[in-house]
């Protein structure tokens, strides 16, 4: 016998108009659990295969996450007209809830364990059904580029890492995915931001190029002769706070001190003006204080992209977000009403506003995602690295010596430029190897092959394909570094037999989305290293201790650009 809706024998009160409404579902047949059940399964194998399957969704996820609610409360609203009862009709939501979320995921989980283009690929089998495995992953610790070199021993140079992404561990991978013949695009990653773009998260291949060579202009040759003098000051400034730890009796950490030298520096070049973070020592009570803070979070979120842009809008969340890009705003405002004499990187960049008036979709919020990208990018990478390059120093006496010995005839460190930095195969040897053993961007950066899929490492990797090559894998392959994992200045000069694929060396990228920053970065390396070697001698506060942080725990910390460990260290003024 068929059940109907009973209206009439509702037990529950509702006003007249409400009474008038549910008499319209009079007689309407009331679905067994089994049926709802049923077709809720089918809605979600439906919409696997008619939306889920059929394009990247990443970017649209808070989108997602409304309309699944929206549903579920119509659902529950149809429910509570259709069942007799409050309980009923809670149960036929959650039976409908869990039918489509079955239908929904078991269609994606079987559709990327056997039907998938990748499916050939191997890899862990819980990498292919869901990338949920890499959160977890690097939800122990942001090991994931420790991951990643497992996963390359244990499969070989192809591995499925994530249902739709292939890491390739191969030197000629690095031209044929990041080169500039590369037919290669931006891969969801860089959706992250939406709707807004900076310069990095552009993934539209007109708009990135036009707005890259706005941003070259503002790293010429001659834009930055006009910094050097900056990054030199504040260089000085360095040496100058650190000299007041000089006796060789208490430790200082070098880690923080570059942090605040590489923000001052990039405060100074994109707004104009030093954050004053070395002189007043006021980082813990800045917006770049909480940044540190969340910034292991943001690297498990990253290796999903889609829960980013939905952490993003989170009501707490959105908030500091909100207030860090007021921030920026304000800062960049200021910039535009100072009167400078020497360029900046964003003299070049707000001299270019009248395109951007022409052009809707560069936006004044743009803009600010431009300033927010050159301060994160141009401080963590470099501080990541100087970091680095002190706890080799400190580990390595004899290639300390040898520095020492290139550096110790140039000029005093107050009349140095940097022309008489460059092309000194100690130092570059050293900032080299750093960048080998410990490149401050770890895992592989995510590109996207074309529609019609692409050669790779002579492989061909069907179309839409996220492909990526780990750099810290890749740094530390023995077929092109022999013994990888020692620091060995040399192999950039006079023992070329140990970087045999001197190709693979990618820390900043290549091509078309290489760091912009590079020649910026070099100079400030050179700068500080070959101050702080020509002003002290330093050993490791704690060698064992030390070594212990760097090596094995906490160790680096993928978080997309690198987390270093602190580096305490004891400081002796050379004579
Ligand atoms: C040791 C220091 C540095 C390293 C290792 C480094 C590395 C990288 C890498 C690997 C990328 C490519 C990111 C991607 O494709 O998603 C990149 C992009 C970028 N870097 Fe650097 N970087 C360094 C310093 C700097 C500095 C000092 C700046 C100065 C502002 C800078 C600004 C940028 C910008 C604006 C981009 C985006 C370029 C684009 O998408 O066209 N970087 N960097």
């Amino acid at each position: 016998m068929e059940h109907c809706v009973p209206i009439q024998n509702s037990s529950r009160s509702c006003s007249r108009q409400a009474m008038d409404f549910l008499d319209l579902f009079q007689g309407v047949p009331i679905p067994s659990f089994q049926q709802l059940l049923l077709v809720s399964v089918v809605v979600g194998l439906s919409s696997h295969w008619l939306i889920f399957v059929r394009g990247e969704l990443d970017k649209y996820a808070p989108r997602i996450a409304i309309y699944h609610s929206f549903a579920l409360c119509l659902v529950f609203v149809a429910a509570a007209i259709v069942y007799p009862s409050w309980v009923e009709a809670a149960t036929a939501s959650l039976t409908a809830s869990a039918g489509y979320l079955t239908g929904l995921f078991s269609s994606i989980l079987l559709y990327r364990a056997i039907f998938h283009p990748l499916r050939a690929y191997p890899g862990p089998l819980p990498a292919r059904l869901t990338a949920f495995w890499s959160m977890a992953v690097s939800a122990k610790g942001n090991k994931w580029h420790l991951k990643v070199q497992e996963l390359h021993r244990q499969y070989g140079d192809f591995v499925r890492i994530r249902p739709r992404e292939i890491s390739i561990c191969h030197p000629d991978a690095v031209q044929d995915i990041h080169g500039h013949k590369s037919t290669c695009i931006k891969g969801p990653f860089y959706d992250i931001n939406y709707p807004n773009y900076s310069l990095q998260l552009t993934r539209d291949k007109a708009l990135r190029s036009q707005r890259r060579k706005v941003w070259d202009r503002g790293f010429t040759e001659k834009a930055l002769k006009s910094y050097e003098p900056r990054i030199i000051a504040h260089s000085l400034e360095l040496i100058s706070h650190l000299n007041s730890w000089s006796s060789g009796e208490q430790s200082v950490d070098l880690m923080f001190w570059y942090h605040f030298f590489t923000l001052d520096a990039m405060g100074d070049l994109t707004f104009g003006k030093s954050f004053n973070i070395m002189s007043e020592q006021r980082e813990e009570n800045t917006v770049f204080k909480q940044s540190y803070t969340i910034k292991p979070l943001l690297g498990i979120l990253f290796t999903m992209p889609w829960t980013f842009v939905l952490f993003q809008h989170m009501p707490f969340v959105s908030g500091q977000r909100a207030k860090w890009i007021r921030w920026c705003g304000e800062q960049l405002e200021e910039r535009r009403k100072m009167k400078k004499d020497l360029p900046d990187i964003f003299t070049y960049l707000v001299d270019d506003d009248s395109k951007r008036a022409k052009d809707p979709l560069l936006s004044q919020r743009d803009l600010v995602c431009d300033s927010e990208l050159a301060i994160t990018a141009g401080s963590d990478t470099v501080a990541a690295t100087l970091t680095n390059i002190f706890f080799l120093l400190t580990t390595h006496p004899e290639e300390l010596r040898l520095l020492q010995q290139e550096l110790d005839p140039l000029p005093p460190i107050d009349e140095i430029s940097h022309s008489s930095l460059k092309n000194l195969p100690v130092l570059d040897g050293i900032i080299n190897e750093a960048l080998r053993l410990y490149p401050p961007v770890l895992s592989g950066l995510q590109r996207m092959t074309p529609k019609e899929g692409a050669v790779i490492a002579g492989r061909f990797i069907p179309g839409d394909t996220v492909v990526a090559t780990p750099t810290y894998v890749l740094h530390r392959d023995p077929r092109c570094f022999p013994r990888p994992d020692e620091f060995i200045p040399q192999r950039w000069s006079s023992e070329p037999e140990l970087a045999l694929r001197k190709d693979a060396f990618n820390p900043f990228s290549t091509g078309t989305f290489a760091c912009v920053g590079k020649q910026l970065a070099m100079l400030e390396l050179r700068t500080v290293v070959y101050m702080m070697v020509k002003s002290f001698d330093m050993s490791l506060a704690d060698p064992v201790k030390g070594a212990i942080a760097f090596t094995q725990e906490p160790g680096h910390r993928d978080c997309f650009t690198m987390d270093t460990p602190s580096l305490p260290v004891l400081l002796r003024r050379r004579q």
